[in-house]
């Protein structure tokens, strides 16, 4: 495989910002709405955004069962914020009826840096990222409260008051970020998407 093809599940949230990423990336990247263009990809991303919104939208436009089916057949995927809250397989904080999509057996508390660091940034040593630190952005972010047997932890928070909290993890070909690299310029992350991809 060499350009895979990725799809944006583009429901809400910041599609435009992965695409231009995945273009950079390696891959070709192209907008998920429907069930037929899930079928058309390698690879999927769901977006940051906001999570109980686009669960609620999953089920509009019949996306939910299909997506859960592919995730459980080892579609790779990676999750930015609201999309790590939906890619797991427990959601604390959440909206009752709010559906998630059990790609990964983490336990994420929604919303979880409170409200005087809501949003912040910082640098962050990533596992399986060289060089420099990855610049983190975290905007109303989720992190991981749980992570299952299988579930490796990629990055934790240096230091400050989330000291230690994991902000971002893989469980085979499905990884997830509490923070946004997509709106950052730096493309590591989703090389190292894309390596998963045509690694699976
Ligand atoms: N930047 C984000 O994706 C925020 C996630 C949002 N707080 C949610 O619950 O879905």
């Amino acid at each position: 495989m060499t350009e895979p093809t990725i799809g944006v599940l583009a429901l809400q949230g910041d599609v435009r910002e992965h695409l231009a990423a995945l273009e950079t990336s390696g891959a070709h990247g192209i907008t998920v709405r429907r069930p037929e263009e899930l079928d058309a990809v390698d690879g999927l991303i769901v977006p940051g955004g906001e999570s109980t919104t686009m669960s609620t939208l999953l089920s509009v436009f019949d996306l939910l069962e299909p997506l859960r089916a592919r995730l459980k057949d080892g579609l790779p995927a990676y999750g930015s914020c609201a999309g790590m809250i939906l890619l797991a397989s427990e959601i604390l904080d959440t909206r009752p009826d709010a559906q998630h999509l059990d790609g990964l057996d983490i336990t994420v508390r929604r919303n979880a840096f409170g409200r005087q660091v809501d949003s912040f940034e910082t640098d962050l040593d990533v596992v399986g990222i060289d060089g420099d630190p990855v610049r983190a952005v975290f905007i109303r972010a989720p992190w991981v409260e749980r992570v299952g047997a299988g579930v490796e932890v990629l990055a934790t928070v240096p230091d400050g008051p989330a000291e230690g909290r994991v902000v971002a993890v893989r469980q085979g070909s499905v990884m997830a970020t509490s923070f946004h690299p997509e709106v950052t310029g730096d493309r590591r992350v989703h090389r190292l998407f894309v390596d998963l991809v045509r690694a699976a």
